[in-house]
Protein backbone atom coordinates (compact mmCIF):
# COMPACT_ATOMS: atom_id res chain seq x y z
CA UNK A 1 0.00 0.00 0.00
CA UNK A 2 0.96 3.31 -1.20
CA UNK A 3 2.08 5.83 2.29
CA UNK A 4 0.18 8.82 1.35
CA UNK A 5 1.77 12.32 2.27
CA UNK A 6 -1.26 14.37 3.96
CA UNK A 7 -0.78 18.30 5.09
CA UNK A 8 -3.95 19.99 6.04
CA UNK A 9 -5.99 17.05 4.95
CA UNK A 10 -4.82 16.95 0.94
CA UNK A 11 -2.96 14.13 -0.37
CA UNK A 12 -1.18 15.58 -3.52
CA UNK A 13 1.47 12.59 -4.65
CA UNK A 14 3.59 9.75 -3.35
CA UNK A 15 5.67 7.64 -5.30
CA UNK A 16 7.32 4.59 -4.34
CA UNK A 17 10.25 2.98 -6.31
CA UNK A 18 8.14 3.49 -9.54
CA UNK A 19 9.63 2.56 -12.68
CA UNK A 20 9.18 2.80 -16.27
CA UNK A 21 11.34 0.07 -18.52
CA UNK A 22 11.01 0.56 -22.28
CA UNK A 23 12.37 -2.04 -24.33
CA UNK A 24 15.60 -0.23 -25.04
CA UNK A 25 15.01 2.75 -22.23
CA UNK A 26 14.62 3.08 -18.46
CA UNK A 27 12.47 6.07 -18.22
CA UNK A 28 12.14 5.81 -14.89
CA UNK A 29 14.29 4.03 -12.14
CA UNK A 30 12.79 3.48 -8.57
CA UNK A 31 11.81 6.64 -8.28
CA UNK A 32 10.40 8.00 -4.79
CA UNK A 33 9.12 11.40 -4.06
CA UNK A 34 6.66 13.10 -1.56
CA UNK A 35 4.57 15.95 -3.42
CA UNK A 36 2.75 18.41 -1.39
CA UNK A 37 0.22 20.88 -1.59
CA UNK A 38 1.26 24.32 -3.37
CA UNK A 39 3.44 25.01 -6.78
CA UNK A 40 6.25 21.96 -7.13
CA UNK A 41 8.48 22.44 -10.01
CA UNK A 42 10.00 19.03 -11.91
CA UNK A 43 12.87 20.12 -13.69
CA UNK A 44 14.51 17.37 -15.96
CA UNK A 45 17.07 17.45 -19.45
CA UNK A 46 15.06 16.06 -21.81
CA UNK A 47 14.13 12.52 -21.94
CA UNK A 48 14.65 13.15 -18.11
CA UNK A 49 11.47 11.14 -17.98
CA UNK A 50 9.29 14.26 -16.64
CA UNK A 51 6.27 13.36 -19.54
CA UNK A 52 6.66 9.52 -18.55
CA UNK A 53 5.89 10.33 -14.98
CA UNK A 54 2.94 12.43 -15.53
CA UNK A 55 1.24 9.64 -17.46
CA UNK A 56 1.35 7.12 -15.42
CA UNK A 57 0.48 9.62 -12.16
CA UNK A 58 -3.19 10.12 -14.71
CA UNK A 59 -3.26 6.34 -14.92
CA UNK A 60 -3.02 7.00 -18.73
CA UNK A 61 0.54 4.22 -18.96
CA UNK A 62 0.91 1.53 -16.24
CA UNK A 63 4.01 1.60 -14.08
CA UNK A 64 7.01 -1.29 -14.75
CA UNK A 65 7.68 -1.35 -10.75
CA UNK A 66 6.46 0.64 -8.08
CA UNK A 67 3.57 2.58 -6.78
CA UNK A 68 1.83 5.87 -6.87
CA UNK A 69 -0.97 7.61 -5.63
CA UNK A 70 -2.27 10.78 -6.25
CA UNK A 71 -4.57 12.59 -4.12
CA UNK A 72 -4.92 9.40 -2.24
CA UNK A 73 -5.98 7.54 -5.23
CA UNK A 74 -3.94 4.41 -6.51
CA UNK A 75 -3.04 5.07 -10.23
CA UNK A 76 -2.95 1.66 -11.26
CA UNK A 77 -6.66 0.70 -10.54
CA UNK A 78 -8.21 4.56 -10.25
CA UNK A 79 -7.00 6.22 -13.07
CA UNK A 80 -10.31 7.41 -14.03
CA UNK A 81 -10.98 8.85 -10.52
CA UNK A 82 -7.71 10.36 -10.63
CA UNK A 83 -8.74 12.45 -13.85
CA UNK A 84 -11.47 13.67 -12.39
CA UNK A 85 -9.77 15.30 -10.17
CA UNK A 86 -7.01 16.35 -12.00
CA UNK A 87 -6.47 18.35 -15.27
CA UNK A 88 -3.71 17.63 -17.40
CA UNK A 89 -1.90 20.33 -19.97
CA UNK A 90 -0.06 18.07 -22.23
CA UNK A 91 3.42 19.20 -24.30
CA UNK A 92 2.74 19.06 -27.51
CA UNK A 93 0.49 21.11 -29.50
CA UNK A 94 -3.09 18.96 -29.74
CA UNK A 95 -5.59 21.43 -30.56
CA UNK A 96 -7.77 20.79 -33.18
CA UNK A 97 -7.41 23.97 -35.69
CA UNK A 98 -10.97 24.41 -37.48
CA UNK A 99 -13.15 24.65 -33.56
CA UNK A 100 -12.93 28.21 -31.31
CA UNK A 101 -11.10 28.36 -28.18
CA UNK A 102 -14.61 28.42 -26.61
CA UNK A 103 -16.23 25.59 -28.25
CA UNK A 104 -13.03 23.38 -27.10
CA UNK A 105 -13.47 23.97 -23.48
CA UNK A 106 -16.84 23.71 -23.25
CA UNK A 107 -16.40 20.30 -24.86
CA UNK A 108 -13.36 19.14 -22.64
CA UNK A 109 -16.07 20.45 -19.52
CA UNK A 110 -18.56 18.36 -20.47
CA UNK A 111 -16.10 15.57 -20.78
CA UNK A 112 -15.63 15.70 -17.34
CA UNK A 113 -19.02 15.56 -16.88
CA UNK A 114 -20.40 19.01 -16.22
CA UNK A 115 -23.99 20.09 -17.16
CA UNK A 116 -24.26 22.06 -20.38
CA UNK A 117 -24.87 25.69 -18.52
CA UNK A 118 -22.36 25.23 -16.03
CA UNK A 119 -19.65 24.02 -18.64
CA UNK A 120 -20.33 27.27 -21.02
CA UNK A 121 -19.86 29.34 -17.91
CA UNK A 122 -17.03 27.76 -16.47
CA UNK A 123 -15.54 28.09 -20.32
CA UNK A 124 -15.91 31.80 -20.08
CA UNK A 125 -14.31 32.34 -16.54
CA UNK A 126 -11.63 29.91 -17.37
CA UNK A 127 -10.89 31.51 -20.85
CA UNK A 128 -11.25 34.85 -18.77
CA UNK A 129 -8.75 33.52 -16.64
CA UNK A 130 -6.16 33.25 -18.60
CA UNK A 131 -6.25 35.84 -20.51
CA UNK A 132 -8.20 35.09 -23.91
CA UNK A 133 -11.67 37.67 -24.52
CA UNK A 134 -13.02 38.29 -28.13
CA UNK A 135 -9.92 36.09 -29.77
CA UNK A 136 -11.67 32.98 -28.08
CA UNK A 137 -14.16 32.57 -30.53
CA UNK A 138 -12.17 32.48 -33.44
CA UNK A 139 -10.77 29.06 -34.72
CA UNK A 140 -7.34 27.74 -32.68
CA UNK A 141 -5.80 26.97 -35.90
CA UNK A 142 -5.07 30.74 -35.63
CA UNK A 143 -3.93 31.57 -32.63
CA UNK A 144 -0.66 32.23 -31.50
CA UNK A 145 1.92 29.72 -29.71
CA UNK A 146 1.06 31.66 -26.69
CA UNK A 147 -2.85 31.43 -27.07
CA UNK A 148 -2.59 28.06 -27.61
CA UNK A 149 -1.02 27.54 -24.81
CA UNK A 150 -3.40 29.71 -23.11
CA UNK A 151 -6.33 27.69 -24.19
CA UNK A 152 -4.53 24.07 -22.83
CA UNK A 153 -3.93 25.40 -19.64
CA UNK A 154 -7.97 26.69 -19.69
CA UNK A 155 -8.82 23.05 -20.55
CA UNK A 156 -6.93 21.54 -17.21
CA UNK A 157 -9.01 24.04 -15.11
CA UNK A 158 -12.15 24.38 -16.55
CA UNK A 159 -13.42 21.31 -14.72
CA UNK A 160 -12.05 22.72 -11.23
CA UNK A 161 -9.55 20.28 -10.16
CA UNK A 162 -7.75 20.19 -7.27
CA UNK A 163 -4.36 19.47 -8.73
CA UNK A 164 -3.12 20.39 -12.60
CA UNK A 165 -0.15 18.75 -13.72
CA UNK A 166 0.97 20.99 -16.61
CA UNK A 167 3.89 19.52 -19.47
CA UNK A 168 6.33 22.23 -20.67
CA UNK A 169 3.66 25.04 -20.65
CA UNK A 170 6.49 27.33 -21.43
CA UNK A 171 7.27 25.58 -24.39
CA UNK A 172 8.22 27.60 -27.84
CA UNK A 173 7.57 30.88 -25.54
CA UNK A 174 9.55 34.48 -25.89
CA UNK A 175 10.43 35.85 -22.89
CA UNK A 176 7.63 37.93 -22.44
CA UNK A 177 5.25 35.41 -23.10
CA UNK A 178 6.98 32.79 -20.53
CA UNK A 179 6.70 35.43 -17.96
CA UNK A 180 3.03 35.86 -18.24
CA UNK A 181 2.82 31.95 -18.29
CA UNK A 182 4.10 31.64 -14.93
CA UNK A 183 2.38 34.63 -13.87
CA UNK A 184 -0.69 32.51 -14.47
CA UNK A 185 0.37 29.57 -13.09
CA UNK A 186 1.50 30.75 -9.99
CA UNK A 187 -1.82 32.27 -9.44
CA UNK A 188 -3.46 28.98 -10.48
CA UNK A 189 -2.57 28.42 -6.61
CA UNK A 190 -2.89 31.26 -5.56
CA UNK A 191 -6.50 32.66 -6.53
CA UNK A 192 -7.62 29.17 -6.87
CA UNK A 193 -5.99 26.90 -4.16
CA UNK A 194 -5.09 24.45 -7.16
CA UNK A 195 -1.59 22.75 -6.28
CA UNK A 196 0.43 22.19 -9.52
CA UNK A 197 3.20 19.87 -10.86
CA UNK A 198 4.83 21.66 -13.88
CA UNK A 199 7.44 20.64 -15.79
CA UNK A 200 10.34 22.24 -17.30
CA UNK A 201 14.25 22.11 -18.72
CA UNK A 202 14.74 25.73 -17.79
CA UNK A 203 15.75 25.93 -14.32
CA UNK A 204 15.46 29.64 -13.77
CA UNK A 205 11.56 29.89 -14.47
CA UNK A 206 10.78 27.19 -12.31
CA UNK A 207 13.16 28.46 -9.61
CA UNK A 208 10.85 31.99 -10.04
CA UNK A 209 7.21 30.20 -9.08
CA UNK A 210 7.47 26.87 -7.34
CA UNK A 211 7.30 26.17 -3.35
CA UNK A 212 9.43 22.77 -4.01
CA UNK A 213 11.68 21.42 -6.81
CA UNK A 214 11.94 18.33 -7.78
CA UNK A 215 15.28 17.34 -10.53
CA UNK A 216 15.18 13.93 -12.22
CA UNK A 217 17.69 13.12 -14.76
CA UNK A 218 17.70 9.72 -16.64
CA UNK A 219 14.82 8.56 -14.77
CA UNK A 220 16.20 9.02 -11.23
CA UNK A 221 15.72 11.57 -8.52
CA UNK A 222 18.47 13.74 -8.19
CA UNK A 223 17.11 16.20 -5.44
CA UNK A 224 14.07 17.03 -3.65
CA UNK A 225 13.84 19.89 -1.68
CA UNK A 226 11.90 23.86 -1.36
CA UNK A 227 13.43 26.22 -3.74
CA UNK A 228 14.56 28.51 -0.75
CA UNK A 229 16.53 25.21 0.27
CA UNK A 230 17.88 25.38 -3.49
CA UNK A 231 18.61 28.92 -3.60
CA UNK A 232 19.84 29.79 0.19
CA UNK A 233 23.17 31.10 0.10
CA UNK A 234 23.92 30.66 -3.93
CA UNK A 235 23.17 34.30 -4.88
CA UNK A 236 26.24 34.74 -6.94
CA UNK A 237 27.02 37.89 -9.62
CA UNK A 238 28.18 37.38 -12.90
CA UNK A 239 30.93 39.75 -13.39
CA UNK A 240 32.25 40.47 -17.09
CA UNK A 241 35.31 43.12 -17.80
CA UNK A 242 37.40 44.24 -21.19
CA UNK A 243 41.21 43.56 -20.91
CA UNK A 244 43.28 46.59 -21.46
CA UNK A 245 47.20 46.95 -22.15
CA UNK A 246 47.89 47.64 -18.98
CA UNK A 247 45.90 44.19 -17.65
CA UNK A 248 45.83 42.09 -21.03
CA UNK A 249 44.02 39.35 -18.82
CA UNK A 250 41.47 41.94 -16.96
CA UNK A 251 39.54 39.29 -15.43
CA UNK A 252 42.40 37.87 -13.55
CA UNK A 253 43.31 41.30 -12.47
CA UNK A 254 39.49 41.63 -11.45
CA UNK A 255 39.84 38.88 -9.09
CA UNK A 256 43.04 39.32 -7.70
CA UNK A 257 41.51 42.71 -6.76
CA UNK A 258 38.46 41.22 -5.35
CA UNK A 259 40.21 38.31 -3.55
CA UNK A 260 42.45 40.89 -1.69
CA UNK A 261 39.20 43.26 -0.76
CA UNK A 262 38.07 39.57 1.28
CA UNK A 263 35.25 39.15 -1.56
CA UNK A 264 34.84 35.50 -2.24
CA UNK A 265 35.42 34.71 -5.89
CA UNK A 266 34.79 31.36 -7.46
CA UNK A 267 37.26 29.33 -9.07
CA UNK A 268 41.09 29.04 -8.24
CA UNK A 269 42.35 31.34 -11.23
CA UNK A 270 42.54 31.14 -15.16
CA UNK A 271 41.47 27.78 -17.07
CA UNK A 272 39.90 25.89 -14.01
CA UNK A 273 36.58 25.79 -15.59
CA UNK A 274 33.37 26.01 -13.21
CA UNK A 275 33.68 29.27 -12.26
CA UNK A 276 35.58 31.08 -14.83
CA UNK A 277 33.77 30.38 -17.83
CA UNK A 278 35.42 32.61 -20.47
CA UNK A 279 35.50 36.40 -19.65
CA UNK A 280 33.00 35.56 -16.96
CA UNK A 281 33.84 35.57 -12.97
CA UNK A 282 31.56 34.74 -10.39
CA UNK A 283 31.60 36.67 -7.28
CA UNK A 284 29.98 35.75 -4.14
CA UNK A 285 27.45 38.23 -3.13
CA UNK A 286 27.19 39.36 0.60
CA UNK A 287 24.69 42.55 0.36
CA UNK A 288 24.45 44.55 -2.19
CA UNK A 289 27.40 46.46 -0.98
CA UNK A 290 29.08 43.45 -3.46
CA UNK A 291 28.02 45.56 -6.44
CA UNK A 292 29.93 49.14 -5.19
CA UNK A 293 33.21 46.72 -4.33
CA UNK A 294 32.96 45.24 -7.83
CA UNK A 295 32.13 48.88 -9.08
CA UNK A 296 34.78 50.23 -7.75
CA UNK A 297 37.74 47.73 -8.03
CA UNK A 298 36.65 47.52 -11.97
CA UNK A 299 37.30 51.45 -12.16
CA UNK A 300 40.43 51.16 -9.91
CA UNK A 301 42.16 48.44 -12.18
CA UNK A 302 41.05 51.05 -15.33
CA UNK A 303 39.01 48.15 -17.00
CA UNK A 304 35.63 48.28 -18.92
CA UNK A 305 32.56 46.73 -17.08
CA UNK A 306 30.73 44.97 -20.01
CA UNK A 307 27.94 43.80 -17.38
CA UNK A 308 27.12 42.85 -13.91
CA UNK A 309 24.08 40.80 -12.96
CA UNK A 310 22.47 38.02 -10.75
CA UNK A 311 22.85 34.50 -12.35
CA UNK A 312 19.56 33.23 -13.21
CA UNK A 313 20.62 29.27 -13.09
CA UNK A 314 20.86 29.17 -9.08
CA UNK A 315 19.44 25.60 -8.85
CA UNK A 316 21.70 24.38 -10.99
CA UNK A 317 24.64 25.31 -9.39
CA UNK A 318 23.41 23.88 -5.82
CA UNK A 319 22.82 20.80 -7.25
CA UNK A 320 26.07 20.41 -9.16
CA UNK A 321 27.98 20.60 -6.39
CA UNK A 322 26.81 17.29 -5.23
CA UNK A 323 26.02 15.34 -8.12
CA UNK A 324 29.65 14.59 -9.14
CA UNK A 325 30.06 12.23 -6.48
CA UNK A 326 26.71 10.16 -7.28
CA UNK A 327 26.40 10.74 -11.16
CA UNK A 328 27.64 8.46 -13.81
CA UNK A 329 29.26 10.95 -16.04
CA UNK A 330 29.55 8.46 -19.06
CA UNK A 331 29.08 11.12 -21.73
CA UNK A 332 30.56 12.95 -24.10
CA UNK A 333 32.33 16.04 -22.18
CA UNK A 334 30.57 18.87 -23.61
CA UNK A 335 32.80 22.39 -24.37
CA UNK A 336 29.41 24.22 -24.95
CA UNK A 337 27.95 24.58 -21.12
CA UNK A 338 27.66 28.10 -21.10
CA UNK A 339 25.32 28.18 -24.15
CA UNK A 340 22.36 28.68 -22.08
CA UNK A 341 22.59 29.66 -18.34
CA UNK A 342 19.16 28.39 -17.57
CA UNK A 343 18.61 25.27 -19.74
CA UNK A 344 18.86 22.47 -17.34
CA UNK A 345 21.97 20.56 -17.69
CA UNK A 346 21.97 18.35 -15.19
CA UNK A 347 24.52 17.09 -17.78
CA UNK A 348 26.29 20.30 -17.39
CA UNK A 349 26.37 19.69 -13.90
CA UNK A 350 28.51 16.82 -14.47
CA UNK A 351 30.23 18.26 -17.25
CA UNK A 352 28.63 15.94 -19.81
CA UNK A 353 25.79 17.01 -22.27
CA UNK A 354 22.35 16.81 -21.69
CA UNK A 355 20.50 14.29 -23.52
CA UNK A 356 17.37 12.86 -25.00
CA UNK A 357 17.08 9.25 -23.93
CA UNK A 358 16.82 8.29 -20.10
CA UNK A 359 19.06 5.54 -19.03
CA UNK A 360 20.27 3.17 -21.71
CA UNK A 361 19.64 -0.21 -20.38
CA UNK A 362 22.10 -2.87 -21.06
CA UNK A 363 21.01 -4.45 -24.34
N1 LIG B 1 6.41 5.02 -25.64
C1 LIG B 1 7.74 5.02 -25.52
N2 LIG B 1 8.48 4.02 -26.02
C2 LIG B 1 9.82 3.97 -25.88
N3 LIG B 1 10.53 4.92 -25.24
C3 LIG B 1 9.85 5.96 -24.71
C4 LIG B 1 8.43 6.07 -24.83
N4 LIG B 1 8.04 7.21 -24.20
C5 LIG B 1 9.16 7.79 -23.74
N5 LIG B 1 10.24 7.05 -24.05
C6 LIG B 1 11.64 7.34 -23.67
O1 LIG B 1 11.69 7.49 -22.28
C7 LIG B 1 12.59 8.54 -21.94
C8 LIG B 1 11.86 9.58 -21.12
O2 LIG B 1 10.95 10.25 -21.97
P1 LIG B 1 10.00 11.42 -21.45
O3 LIG B 1 9.14 11.86 -22.60
O4 LIG B 1 9.31 11.00 -20.21
O5 LIG B 1 11.06 12.56 -21.08
P2 LIG B 1 10.81 14.07 -20.73
O6 LIG B 1 11.60 14.36 -19.52
O7 LIG B 1 9.34 14.36 -20.67
O8 LIG B 1 11.46 14.83 -21.95
P3 LIG B 1 10.74 15.62 -23.13
O9 LIG B 1 10.20 16.86 -22.54
O10 LIG B 1 11.81 15.84 -24.12
O11 LIG B 1 9.65 14.71 -23.64
C9 LIG B 1 13.11 9.07 -23.25
O12 LIG B 1 14.33 8.41 -23.50
C10 LIG B 1 12.08 8.66 -24.25
O13 LIG B 1 12.68 8.50 -25.53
Amino acid sequence: MVCATTVDNVTVIVTESLSKRYPRVTALDRLSVDITPGVTGLVGANGAGKSTLIKILLGLSPATEGRAAVLGLDVATEGAAIRSLVGYMPEHDCLPPDVSATEFVVHMARMSGLPPAAARERTADTLRHVGLYEERYRAMGGYSTGMKQRVKLAQALVHDPKLVLLDEPTNGLDPAGRDEMLGLIRRVHSDFGISVLVTSHLLGELERISDHVVVIDGGKLLRSSSTSDFTQATASLAVEVTDTDRHPHGTDALRAALTALGVSVQGEGPGTGGANIGHILLVEMDGEATYDLIRDAVAELGLGLVRMEQRRHRIAEVFSSDDETDHETDHETDDETDADPDVLETAGATGSRPQKGGSRNAA
